[in-house]
C-alpha cells in the first residue's frame, strides 16, 4: 500500500486553510509520526487519509485510487477508546467483520487472533467498562486492525493514558506493527513518543499547516527502552522538540500571544 498527498490544503472557513501545499509519500509498512504546535492540522491531516473529511483542493491517494470517503482500508483509533459499552471485547472487535458480512467462522478465528496479539483472551466475553484504560486502547487498536487494514491511523492514541501504562502501549504498538505489517501513521503530541516510534517523524509547521520537516529516524531496532536512553536517541528528541518549539512561537507571534 503506498499512500500519496498530493498538492492537498485544507480548509474550515474559506479563505483560511488549515493545512497547505501538503505533499506526502508513504511507502508500504512505514511507521511514521506527525508532531506540531497544537492546531496546526495534525488530526485533520489523519481525517484526511481517513475519508472523513476532503481536502479543499489536492488528492490524497491509496495505491493510485483517490480517497473519496472512509473505508475498511484504513482502521483508526483515537484518544479515547470510544468503545461499544453494551458490546463485549470480543464483539467490539469483531463489529467492523459483522459490518462488512464476513462469515462468522473467518470473524471469530480473527477475533481469537487478535485478543491473543493484545493480550486479552481472556477479557474476550468483558463488557469494556471493566477494563483499564490501557486494556481499553488496546481492544480500539485491536478493533481498528480486524478489517486487516492497509494503514493505521492513530490519533493520539495514548494520551490519556498514565506514564507506565503508556510506557507498555508504546512497546506494544511496536510489536503490532512488527507482526502485522500494516502501515502506521500515528499523530501525537508527545515529542519523545513520535521519535521513539516513527521511522519518520513528520514536523508540521501552523498558519497554515505545513509539512516543515520530514525527519528520518535511524534508531537501532527492534526500539527497546535502552535505545531510549541514547545519546543518539537524546539528541534526535531534542532536535525536533527545539524544531516544535520554534513553530509554536512563531503561531503565538503570529497570533498575537505573550511568551
Ligand atoms: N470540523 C471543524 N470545523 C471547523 N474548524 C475546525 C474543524 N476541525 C478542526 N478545525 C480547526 O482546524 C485547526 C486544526 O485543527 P486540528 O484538530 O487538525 O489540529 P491539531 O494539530 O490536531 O490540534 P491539537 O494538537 O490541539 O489536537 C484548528 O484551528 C481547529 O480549530
Amino acid at each position: 500500500m503506498s499512500l500519496r498527498l498530493i498538492d492537498v490544503s485544507r480548509e474550515y472557513v474559506a479563505g483560511k486553510p488549515v493545512l497547505s501545499g501538503i505533499d506526502l509519500a508513504i511507502e508500504p509498512g512505514e511507521f511514521v509520526t506527525v508532531v506540531g504546535a497544537s492546531g496546526s492540522g495534525k488530526s485533520t491531516l489523519l481525517c484526511l487519509i481517513a475519508g472523513l473529511a476532503r481536502p479543499t483542493t489536492g488528492q490524497v491517494l491509496l495505491d493510485g485510487q483517490e480517497v473519496l470517503g472512509p473505508g475498511p482500508d484504513r482502521g483508526m483509533a483515537f484518544q479515547t477508546a470510544s468503545l461499544y459499552p453494551w458490546r463485549s471485547v470480543a464483539r467490539n472487535v469483531a463489529f467492523g467483520l459483522e459490518a462488512m458480512g464476513v462469515p462468522r467462522d473467518v470473524r471469530d478465528e480473527r477475533v481469537r487472533w487478535l485478543l491473543d496479539e493484545v493480550g486479552l483472551t481472556a477479557f474476550a466475553g468483558t463488557l469494556p467498562g471493566k477494563l483499564s484504560g490501557g486494556q481499553q486502547q488496546r481492544v480500539s487498536i485491536a478493533r481498528a486492525l480486524a478489517c486487516q487494514p492497509r494503514v493505521l491511523l492513530l490519533d493520539e492514541p495514548f494520551g490519556a493514558l498514565d506514564v507506565q501504562t503508556k510506557e507498555d502501549m508504546q512497546l506494544f504498538i511496536r510489536q503490532i506493527w512488527q507482526d502485522v505489517g500494516t502501515t502506521v501513521v500515528m499523530v501525537t503530541h508527545d515529542v519523545e513518543e513520535a521519535v521513539f516510534l516513527g521511522q519518520r517523524v513528520l514536523v508540521l509547521s501552523s498558519d497554515p499547516g505545513r509539512i516543515s520537516q520530514d525527519i528520518q529516524v535511524d534508531l537501532p531496532e527492534p526500539r527497546t527502552l535502552t535505545v531510549r536512553r541514547s545519546a543518539e536517541f537524546l539528541a534526535l528528541r531534542a532536535r525536533v522538540e527545539d524544531l516544535v518549539r520554534a513553530e509554536h512561537r512563531a503561531h503565538q507571534a503570529l497570533n498575537g500571544h505573550a511568551g
